[in-house]
């Protein structure tokens, strides 16, 4: 048995990609494997959309069945998205001894331990490196490289959607939504957009990252998650101005006994490398008490980018295959719950860079003052623009403080009619 026959779920951006990858690249796999990959089926919803373009002899169709009945077919790359029904594909694809490789997020931060359960019963492999930044071998290197190192902290852009929206709405001043639409063109949103610009992909994204490091699952449910649908391109100029980027990060890290992990829009100094991250790609910043701090760049979204981490997947089972070393954990790190204990992200402290509009009238400064004075919180950067006679513009940069904190400032703030604020965003600090 020379050969390793695969089955596709799916074929639109990253599927269309590994069924490329696979066909222009199988004689260098089978230097490296010993083993000749081969596309046998290919399961879709429409197959009068995919006609052309796939080659004769692969069966393209609408039935799972057709791969899970086949008893040639040994590894199934599942690359449709959503957790339902992919979950159900997926664990009728492990009971029928089936390899799955997926790129799901969604699945794997929704379900993967249920699912990694499956497959080990199977003894079969489960993995799943393009799930998190596309086309950075993040995982991989997480299991692999630290496996000795004590991780403290991962954090990054991890949605390739979001960081190209922004770097169009900073770099050519485009709208939100122009920016929104290209990045679907291109293919770096999901079928639906709304969990790329939530911040949820990005969440789904530091599930699996805290995983690997801590060898903790964060429940979603545990997270603070915002996304970047409301950032005007006033808060863009601001936070320029006063030297920052704003970037939507996924933060974790280890904090006492416990983990949080968190996803929001963060203003980045300018001279930060997570700051000269621009267009789709993604950048993850692992840090190990032994090897400090390591920064991993490169594409987090687009077709070939992620079928490549489809691939480095398959090749990996392929190996397993040939040496009988197939149904270990992809992740085999697990923490005993009392080790690790989920952290509230708002006792979690931050500096805060807050817009505010107010009128321009004797008093008003003082009595802001006064709110944030009482919050137990201080500022340590603050600019005052006029906007016309009547109205100024407050920014202020605070000094470190509580979400509950913040929440206090708000609180107070929407008492007095004669301030608004407009924004709040945390600050990441060097
Ligand atoms: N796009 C990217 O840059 C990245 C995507 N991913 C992940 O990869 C996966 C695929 O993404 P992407 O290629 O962009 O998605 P697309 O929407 O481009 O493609 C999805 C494909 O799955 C098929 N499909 C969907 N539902 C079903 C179903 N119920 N039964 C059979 N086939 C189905 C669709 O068939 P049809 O065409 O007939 O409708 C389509 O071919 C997702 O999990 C995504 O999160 C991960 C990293 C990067
Ligand atoms: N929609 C996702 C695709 C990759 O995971 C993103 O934009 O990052």
């Amino acid at each position: 048995m020379n050969e390793i026959k695969i089955g596709l779920i799916g074929l639109g951006t990253v599927g269309s990609s590994v069924l490329k990858m696979i066909i222009e690249n199988s004689d260098k796999v089978q230097t490296i494997t010993g083993r000749r990959l081969s596309v046998k089926t290919i399961v879709v919803r429409n197959v009068a959309k995919h006609r052309r373009q796939v080659p004769k002899d692969v069966t393209l169709t609408t039935d799972l069945n057709a791969i899970i009945n086949d008893p040639e077919i040994k590894i199934a790359v599942e690359v449709m998205g959503g957790i339902h029904p992919a979950k159900e594909f997926v664990t009728a694809l492990l009971n029928a001894k089936k390899h799955v490789v997926t790129a799901n997020k969604d699945l794997i931060a929704s379900a993967g331990e249920e699912l990694a359960a499956t497959a080990k019963q199977n003894h079969c492999d489960l993995m799943y490196e393009a799930s998190v930044a596309g086309g950075i071998p993040i995982l991989r290197t997480i299991v692999n490289s630290f496996a000795a190192d004590y991780i403290t902290e991962v954090k990054g852009i991890v949605n390739g959607t979001c960081n190209f929206i922004l770097t169009q709405m900073q770099q050519q001043h485009w709208s939100y939504d122009q920016a929104l639409m290209k990045a679907q063109e291109l293919g770096f949103a999901e079928s639906d957009p709304t969990n790329d610009v939530e911040g949820i992909d990005s969440a789904y994204k530091m599930v699996i990252l805290s995983q690997f490091s801590y060898g903790a699952h964060i429940k979603l449910s545990n997270m603070s998650v915002e996304g970047i649908s409301t950032i005007q391109q006033d808060d863009i100029q601001r936070a320029a101005e006063f030297g920052y980027t704003i970037k939507l990060l996924g933060i974790s890290r280890r904090i006492d006994n416990g983990v949080f992990a968190e996803v929001g829009p963060v203003l980045v100094p300018q001279d930060h490398p997570l700051a000269t991250i621009h267009n789709e790609n993604n950048a993850v910043m692992v840090t190990g008490e032994a090897v400090g701090e390591t920064l991993f760049y490169g594409p987090g979204a687009g077709g070939l980018p992620t079928a490549n981490s489809v691939l480095s997947d398959i090749v990996s089972v392929t190996k397993n295959i040939v040496l009988g070393t197939t149904g270990h954990f992809f992740n085999n790190y697990q923490s005993s719950p009392s080790e690790i204990g989920n952290i509230d992200p708002k006792d979690v402290k931050y500096a805060y860079y807050l817009s505010l509009k107010m009128l321009d009238a004797p008093g008003q400064m003082l009595k802001f003052t006064q709110i944030v004075t009482q919050s137990g919180a201080s500022f340590s950067q603050i600019v005052q623009t006029k906007t016309d006679h009547q109205t100024a513009r407050v920014t202020v940069i605070t000094h470190k403080i509580s979400k509950s904190q913040l929440s206090d400032i708000k609180r107070a703030l929407r008492k007095v009619n004669t301030i608004a604020l407009l924004a709040a965003y945390k600050v990441l600090q060097q």
